[in-house]
C-alpha cells in the first residue's frame, strides 16, 4: 500500500493507495465513528456497496444513501435531500460520511459532511481516475442555477481511500474524463508526468499495471503539493483550475452529454491558444503532439453547438473573477503557470476568434 499524506490548516489526513481496499475498510476506519452513512451512486452501488457493506457491517453502525449518477445530483434538492436523511440517523459530529463514487458523489457528500451540525466525519474513497482529484484538496460543492459549484466550501477530508481495482469498471469516456486532469496536473506542474503521459497512454493502456499506479501518484503529488500550500485558493491554487474557465462553461452548457475532464480538457487548448497568440506567454510547446494524443484518445472536440455569448455568459461566474474582470490561468511553458486578468468585451472577442477558427479548421494543428 502506498501512504501518502496532506496537511491541511485544521488536521493532517492520509491518502491510503491499493488495489482491493474495499476488501480491507474495516481496519483502516477509525473504529469509534458512531454512525456511518456511506453516501454512493446507482452505478458504483451495483459494483462495490456490496463488498464495503460485507467488510463494515459487523464494527460498525452504516446506512446508506445513493443517489442517481451523473451531474444533476450536485443540486439544493439532492442536498436537502441528504441532509434530511443524516438527520434521520441522529448523525452526530462523531459520525462520519463515506463517500464510495466519483467526484460528484463527493462534491454532494463532502458539502454536505461540512455543513450537517457544521462538520461530521467526512472519508473519500475515490471511483474514477477524475476522482484523484477531486478528492484531495477540500473543495466540496453543489450547482446552482446552472453554475458550476457555486455553493460549497472548503471541507479537507479525514481520510483517502483509494482502490485501485474500481477502475476496471469505469468505460471509455469516464477515463478520458480523468486522464485530462492528469494532464493538467503535467502541464501546471510536471513536465515529466506531461511527457510520460502523451508518450505512454493508449486508449487500450492497462489501467491495473504499475506503470499507471506510479503516474496517478506522481499526479496526485502535484495535487497535495498545491493544497498543502493554498489551501483555500488565495494564491497558486488557482493553478489547478487551470482549463477550467472554459471547461466550466462548457460544462454547464452540456450538463448530461459531455464530462467534466472532456470540457476541461477542451478549456485547456483554448488557455494555450490564448497564452500563445494573445499573450506571448508559450515557449517550447507543441500543440500538434497534444493534439495528436487527444484526438488518439478521441476526446470530443465539436464547438459547433456552442456560442461564444453563451460561453462567456457562464465564463462570468468563474470564482477567480473580480467584478470587474475575468481571471484565466495560462501558461508560459509546461510547469510554468501565471493569472491573466481579462475584461469581458476582450474576452468575448477572443472567444469568438478562438471559435470561429477551430470550427472552420484554421489551426494546423487541428487538422
Ligand atoms: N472537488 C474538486 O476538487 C473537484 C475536482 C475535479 C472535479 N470535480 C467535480 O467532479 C465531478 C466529476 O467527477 P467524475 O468524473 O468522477 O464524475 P461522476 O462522479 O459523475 O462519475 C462518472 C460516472 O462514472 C460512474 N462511476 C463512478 N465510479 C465508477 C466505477 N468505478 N466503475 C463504473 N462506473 C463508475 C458514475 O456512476 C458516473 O456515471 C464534477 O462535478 C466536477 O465538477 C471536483
Ligand atoms: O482543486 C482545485 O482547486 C481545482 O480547481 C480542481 C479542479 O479540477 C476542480 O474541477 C474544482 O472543482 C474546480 O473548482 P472551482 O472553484 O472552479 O469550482
Ligand atoms: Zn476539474
Amino acid at each position: 500500500m502506498i501512504e501518502l499524506s496532506v496537511t491541511a490548516q485544521s488536521h493532517t489526513y492520509p491518502i491510503l493507495i491499493d488495489a482491493g481496499l474495499r476488501h480491507r475498510i474495516k481496519e483502516l476506519l477509525d473504529p469509534s465513528i458512531e454512525i456511518l452513512v456511506i453516501v454512493t451512486d446507482e452505478h458504483v452501488k451495483k459494483y462495490y456497496l456490496d463488498d464495503c457493506l460485507q467488510e463494515l457491517k459487523s464494527s460498525f453502525s452504516v446506512d446508506v444513501y445513493v443517489i442517481p449518477p451523473g451531474e444533476q445530483s450536485k443540486s439544493m434538492e439532492q442536498y436537502k435531500s441528504l441532509q434530511q436523511f443524516l438527520l434521520n440517523q441522529r448523525m452526530t459530529r462523531k459520525s462520519a460520511i463515506l463517500a464510495l463514487g466519483g467526484g460528484v458523489v463527493g462534491d454532494l457528500a463532502g458539502f454536505a459532511a461540512a455543513t450537517f451540525a457544521r462538520g461530521i466525519g467526512f472519508i473519500q474513497m475515490p471511483s474514477t481516475i477524475l476522482a484523484h482529484d477531486s478528492s484531495i484538496g477540500g473543495k466540496v460543492a453543489i450547482n446552482l442555477d446552472g453554475k458550476k459549484n457555486i455553493v460549497g466550501s472548503f471541507y479537507p477530508p479525514h481520510q483517502v481511500i483509494f482502490d485501485l481495482e474500481m477502475y476496471q469498471t469505469l468505460n471509455e469516456q469516464e477515463i478520458r474524463s480523468g486522464l485530462a486532469e492528469m494532464v493538467k496536473h503535467g502541464l501546471i506542474a510536471d513536465q515529466k508526468l506531461y511527457d510520460s503521459l502523451l508518450s505512454s497512454i493508449k486508449v487500450d493502456f492497462d489501467l491495473s499495471s504499475n506503470d499507471f499506479k506510479h503516474l496517478l501518484v506522481q499526479s496526485i503529488q502535484v495535487k497535495n503539493k498545491i493544497v498543502e500550500k493554498d489551501e483555500k485558493e488565495t494564491g497558486i491554487r488557482k493553478f489547478l483550475n487551470f482549463g477550467h474557465s472554459f471547461g466550466h462553461a462548457l460544462e454547464a452548457a452540456h450538463m448530461n452529454s459531455r464530462t467534466h475532464g472532456e470540457c476541461v480538457m477542451l478549456g485547456m487548448i483554448f488557455a494555450l491558444w490564448l497564452s500563445n497568440e494573445k499573450f506571448n506567454h508559450l515557449k517550447g510547446f507543441s500543440f500538434q503532439r497534444l493534439m495528436d494524443w487527444v484526438k488518439q484518445m478521441d476526446y470530443p472536440l465539436q464547438l459547433d453547438d456552442v456560442t461564444s455569448a453563451e460561453l462567456l455568459n457562464n465564463m462570468k461566474f468563474d470564482k477567480k473573477n473580480t467584478q470587474d474582470e475575468l481571471q484565466l490561468v495560462l501558461l508560459k511553458q509546461i510547469g510554468s503557470p501565471c493569472l491573466q486578468n481579462i475584461n469581458v468585451y476582450t474576452m468575448e472577442s477572443y472567444l469568438n476568434e478562438f471559435i470561429t477558427k477551430w470550427n472552420q479548421g484554421e489551426f494546423n494543428w487541428l487538422k
